[in-house]
């Protein structure tokens, strides 16, 4: 389940090279999230004094907030390699082994979407990541061998959107264990200012806040939101990202001044329409505006619940009375509008 809206927090192919261009190579340079970068900096400057690879590194966090480009930093700050794969790519112990075995002294491996690597691959990760050794396994029934093979000492870099997926064994392997936040408006507006600088692209400060006010938290949204505003305004205006062409711009997508397109603003049409703020159940929803009940659950609800609109209960999903003020109505006296943060308000009658 991707979602391919512009407000989607998942990278398209096609964009790769436009997020390349962008994305940060240093620490010094990669824009806040303060106390992982503090965190790190330490981590990497003690194991480079020392001369040994630093602890595995865990990041964990929701999509397009930066943990593949902070692996890539971790490398690039400690002057090394880089390997790259990701959870569901490894399907037999045997993928991994090749890759560990073939890591130079000191490289970063990095695998992304880390809770999903197959259980042999996981299995041999740990001692690789323990001792610095793997135990292949040649053959099959009793006349199976383990050959051990010495792995260069590395440092893993996992990423997972899912932390509490990962099994116990796997996450206490890690040294370092960091969870990166959704950015502040401030953080997305200091990373569109340096964003727009990159990419030559003459940026006032009302539009940057426009920008940052509507990216969901999340840089590789401000950076996709940017690069639309900026068609629009060589195309239709003067070339300036402003307050005007970035309204007009994500007019022309759909994208209002929360961040919330179509998609999401016609599930909260249907919650407070079709069931008068609910509660409803995701399938029965779902049908209401015509889409796939995962998609609904999975790329809607999220941001909705994030933003203060829609509220889950043991009884279904309720719209809060923020989500009928975003739509410019007023909230039910009788409590049916839940109030963000008090789901108890709405538990009691529907
Ligand atoms: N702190 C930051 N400062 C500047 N740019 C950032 C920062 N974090 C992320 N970005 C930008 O956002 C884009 C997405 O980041 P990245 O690919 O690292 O996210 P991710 O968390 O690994 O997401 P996914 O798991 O979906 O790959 C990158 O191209 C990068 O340019």
């Amino acid at each position: 389940m991707t979602g391919d809206g512009v407000v989607s927090p998942y990278v398209g192919d096609e964009e790769l090279d436009a997020e390349a261009s962008v994305r940060p190579r240093r620490l010094a340079e990669f824009i806040a999230q303060h106390r992982v970068r503090d965190q790190l900096e330490l981590l990497l400057k003690g194991a480079m004094g020392r001369g040994t690879p630093p602890d595995h590194i865990l990041l964990s966090g929701p999509p397009g907030l930066g943990k593949t480009t902070l692996a890539n930093i971790v490398a690039a700050e400690l002057g090394t390699g880089i390997r790259t794969t990701s959870g569901p790519v490894i399907e037999r112990s045997g993928d991994l082994a090749a890759i560990l075995t073939s890591l130079g002294p000191g490289d970063v491996l990095f695998i992304d979407e880390i809770h999903r690597i197959a259980k042999p691959a996981e299995e041999l990760l740990y001692s690789a990541m323990e001792d610095f050794r793997v135990d292949v396994v040649v053959g099959k029934g009793p006349g199976a061998t383990a050959i051990p093979l010495d792995v260069e000492p590395f440092t893993l870099v996992g990423a997972t959107t899912r932390a509490g997926l990962l099994s116990g064994p796997m996450r206490d392997r890690f040294g370092f264990v960091a969870h990166l936040d959704f950015y502040s408006p401030a953080d997305l507006d200091a990373l569109l200012h340096r964003s727009a600088r990159i990419l030559g692209v003459p940026i006032t400060p009302e539009g940057a806040v426009e920008i940052a006010g509507r990216s969901r938290g999340t840089p590789r949204i401000a950076n996709r939101l940017l690069r639309r505003v900026r068609d629009y305004a060589e195309v239709r205006a003067d070339g300036v990202v402003n307050e005007q062409t970035a309204q007009a711009a994500l007019a022309v997508y759909d994208v209002d001044e929360l961040g919330l397109d179509r998609l999401d603003r016609a599930v909260l049409r249907a919650l407070i329409e079709s069931f008068r703020g609910g509660p409803v159940g995701l399938s029965t929803l779902a049908v209401a505006v015509g889409e796939q009940a995962d998609t609904v659950e999975e790329v809607c609800e999220p941001f909705l619940v994030r933003a203060g609109l829609l509220a889950r209960t043991p009884r279904g999903r309720v719209a809060t009375d923020a989500g009928w003020r975003h739509l410019g109505r007023t909230p039910p006296a009788d409590g049916r509008g839940l109030v963000a943060g008090q789901p108890e308000l709405f538990a009691r009658d529907a």
